[in-house]
């Protein structure tokens, strides 16, 4: 059987780094800088108050109370500041600029609140509440750093310096085909011997939250012609074709009937669940090389073989700095079985207050629901049969 390793080697080598794209920062969420972005301008971009209050020049509150009159009304945006008269207060609200020469600002709760002139009981040292130019950031300075992931405050700190767009990997864009003449698309009635369609689903929304852009082309019959008629037609424009189901040992395997001596490499992997794998580059009726990963198509195979092999190569194509699930080493609660020479890949519950981790479930790999009760994925060597409670193993965190 062939190594883990070997295969998620094998897989990680079909897609090449993606290529930059400019993109709208609503866009960006969740994609990776693909360049070091400089900082066109400084934070603040001009000196401002930090508060509502008065700007005064220290030098002019020799005593307490000081009654000054007021020169200047201040509001945020006024474009036309001029310096301060000695000898007066102008008022000044929050994030408005401060005038040339003033050096204090003082909150309105320490006055009297005047319009023509101003009764200032108390006052802060010089500079307190003056919020200085370059103080967040110096134009021209690293802003933020090529292999960023971009969320929330990133699309905020790349607007505040006037930004509209950002450089990132584009998402690579994977072509989901599931296989099977017993699917039924959800909603519709199923009748006896059929299921409900549910690796496309699941598989689309696990390539989106590894930051890939899915195509769903939903499912085909276990018929090699229609197969093949679907993949000539869908794959243009995409990056990677995604199949489940029809890679195992029976008869009706379309995948493997449809696939074999084209380009893609059908193997036994050294896992459970997701031991039937496939992958290569199969070569299109009108000539174009297309990558695929065939997946296995009972339900918790295909999602543990994105997990292993698909989810790591979408983050290394797309520069993600972790392309990884985090992965932690805590004692089992309970003891497990594991097949001999074979990684096995268990659903698990982790109990953060005891710092321990338990099986969800049994190894089945038809166990979808507790798939879903899950969010950790437990890993036994291959060389390992039995692990008792107590027994410390490597836990990968799924959410
Ligand atoms: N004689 C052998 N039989 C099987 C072997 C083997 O080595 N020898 N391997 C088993 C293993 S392990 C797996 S995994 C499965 C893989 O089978 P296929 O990839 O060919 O998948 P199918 O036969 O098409 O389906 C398997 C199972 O999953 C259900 N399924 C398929 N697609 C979907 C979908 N899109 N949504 C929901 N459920 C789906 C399907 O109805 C079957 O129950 O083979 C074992 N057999
Ligand atoms: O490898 Mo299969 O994936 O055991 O169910």
């Amino acid at each position: 059987m062939r190594p883990v390793e070997e295969h998620a080697a094998v897989v990680t080598a079909l897609l090449p780094p993606a290529p930059t794209v400019d993109v709208p920062l609503a866009a960006a969420l969740g994609q990776v800088l693909a360049r070091d972005i400089p900082a066109p301008i400084s934070l603040p971009p001009f000196a401002n108050s930090a508060m509502d209050g008065y700007a005064v020049r220290a030098a002019d509150l020799t005593s307490f109370p000081i009654e000054l009159p007021v020169s200047q009304d201040i509001p945020a945006g006024r474009q036309d500041v001029g310096p301060l008269a000695p000898g007066t207060a102008a008022r000044i609200m929050t994030g408005a600029p401060m005038p040339a020469d003033a050096d204090t600002i003082v909150q309105v709760e320490r006055t009297d609140g005047g319009v023509d002139r101003v009764r200032i009981d108390s006052a802060p040292p010089a500079g307190v509440h003056v919020r200085t130019v370059g103080e967040d950031v110096v134009a021209g300075s690293l802003l933020l750093p090529a292999g960023s992931v971009v969320h929330g405050p990133q699309i905020g700190v790349a607007a505040a310096v006037g930004l509209a767009t950002l450089p990132v990997r584009r998402a690579v864009r994977i072509l989901v085909l599931s296989t099977g003449t017993e699917l039924v698309a959800p909603g519709q009635p199923l009748g006896p011997g059929q299921i409900y369609e549910s690796n496309s689903a699941m598989l689309a929304a696990a390539i989106r939250e590894a930051g890939g852009e899915p195509v769903l082309a939903h499912f085909v019959s276990d018929d090699v012609d229609e197969f093949s008629d679907r993949l000539a037609s869908a794959a243009a424009e995409v990056d990677l074709v995604l199949t489940s189901g029809g890679v195992s040992a029976g008869a009706y395997e379309v995948v493997k009937d449809a696939l074999t001596g084209r380009g893609v490499e059908f193997a036994k992997v050294a896992m459970q669940p997701g031991m039937p794998q496939g992958a290569g580059h199969v070569t299109l009726p009108d000539g174009r090389a297309v990558a695929m990963v065939t997946l296995p198509g009972n339900p918790v195979s295909s999602y543990v073989s994105f997990e292993v092999f698909v989810r790591p190569a979408i983050r290394a194509a797309i520069g993600h700095p972790d392309p990884l699930r985090p992965a932690v080493r805590v004692p089992l609660s309970v003891g497990l079985e594991s097949p001999d020479g074979k990684r096995q890949f268990r659903r698990g519950v982790l109990d953060t207050v005891a710092g321990t981790v338990a099986p969800w479930g049994g190894p089945g790999s038809h166990l979808l629901a507790w798939l879903a009760g899950a969010d950790a994925m437990i890993v036994v060597p291959e060389s390992v049969t039995s692990l008792a409670a107590g027994d410390e193993v490597e836990v990968w965190l799924l959410s």
